[in-house]
């Protein structure tokens, strides 16, 4: 699915009288692979994924989906119909009694087989590394902050939406769990979804994503790959933002004089990347 923002222009009402600019004049296009979104606090990540997502309508310019307005008519129901959001506060999106009705809820909302919504529950659960059998009769509101972030994505993984928007989906997240979760979304973009992801966490987006916009103030000020942006520490610096903690570390390299080739965004390229500059 190919989703183009035109000149995206949205103002929250601030305090009386007042209106806060939280996205100005955003012009960007995401299609297949996985998308990153950085900035800083305020910026206008979350406002930029509503806004993909529909929840939000701007003030000014234009969303399309697959070239079709998605203000009304068959844009608004092709968004509608294939768009998963994950909320960066996972408790804003339950509303289900139990994880089971949470996560299966999307589904039976399709008119899917209740034999197929367990098993596709199940499945959706298993990889964020939870167990149906063990949480499903719990209440999503009594999980820990980390369990609840992966039940909120499992319960959009589930619907294999074809737009998928994530908003921090590892925050909070203990190793193991956000390896699983960074899976997910690449497996994900694997299967033909659009995947966005707004993040704090430079290392994740340098893991999953393929490219990488930032925000300041409501306005994309860099708009990438995920090498040249992730890739380059200064750059990055200089936004205000970090690059991948593996980029920070050849631009330290490099200062003392050690020959690192490339721009390496894991430890695993650091570490080839030095090995490369001993053996020239
Ligand atoms: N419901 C709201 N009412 C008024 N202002 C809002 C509302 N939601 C967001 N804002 C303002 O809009 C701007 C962008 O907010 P947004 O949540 O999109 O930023 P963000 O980049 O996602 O921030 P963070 O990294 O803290 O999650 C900020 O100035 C914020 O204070």
């Amino acid at each position: 699915m190919r989703v183009t923002l035109d000149g995206v222009t949205l103002a929250y009402e601030g305090a009386p009288g007042e209106k806060v600019r939280a996205l100005d004049a955003v012009s960007l296009a995401v299609e297949g692979g996985v998308t990153g979104v950085m900035g800083q606090t305020g910026s206008g990540k979350s406002t930029l994924l509503e806004v993909m997502a529909g929840v939000l309508a701007p003030d000014a310019g234009r969303v399309l989906v697959d070239g079709r307005d998605a203000s009304g008519g068959a844009g608004a129901r092709l968004l509608a119909a294939s768009v998963g959001l994950v909320l960066q506060l996972p408790e804003r999106q339950f509303f289900e009694s139990t994880v089971e009705r949470e996560v299966g809820f999307g589904l039976l909302a399709r008119g899917i087989s209740t034999r197929e919504v367990r098993r596709r529950s199940e499945r959706a659960l298993a990889l964020m590394g939870l167990s149906l059998d063990e949480l499903g009769g719990r209440s999503p509101f009594s999980l820990s902050g980390g369990q609840q972030r992966r039940v909120a994505i499992a319960s959009v993984l589930a619907l294999r939406p074809s737009l998928l928007l994530l908003d921090e989906p590892t925050a909070g997240l203990d190793p193991r769990a956000r390896r699983a979760c960074l899976e997910a979304i690449r497996a994900a973009a694997q299967e033909g979804a659009t995947v966005v992801v707004a993040s704090h966490d430079a290392n994740a987006l340098a893991a999953v994503c393929d490219c990488v916009v930032a925000l300041e103030d409501g306005r994309v000020t860099l708009d990438g790959t995920t090498r040249e942006l992730l890739g380059n520490a200064a750059l990055m610096r200089e936004h205000g933002l970090e690059g991948a903690c593996a980029a920070r570390a050849a631009s330290a390299l490099r200062r003392a004089g050690v020959a690192v080739s490339g721009a390496p965004l894991t430890a695993e390229e650091l570490a080839a990347a030095i090995v490369a500059g001993r053996s020239s």
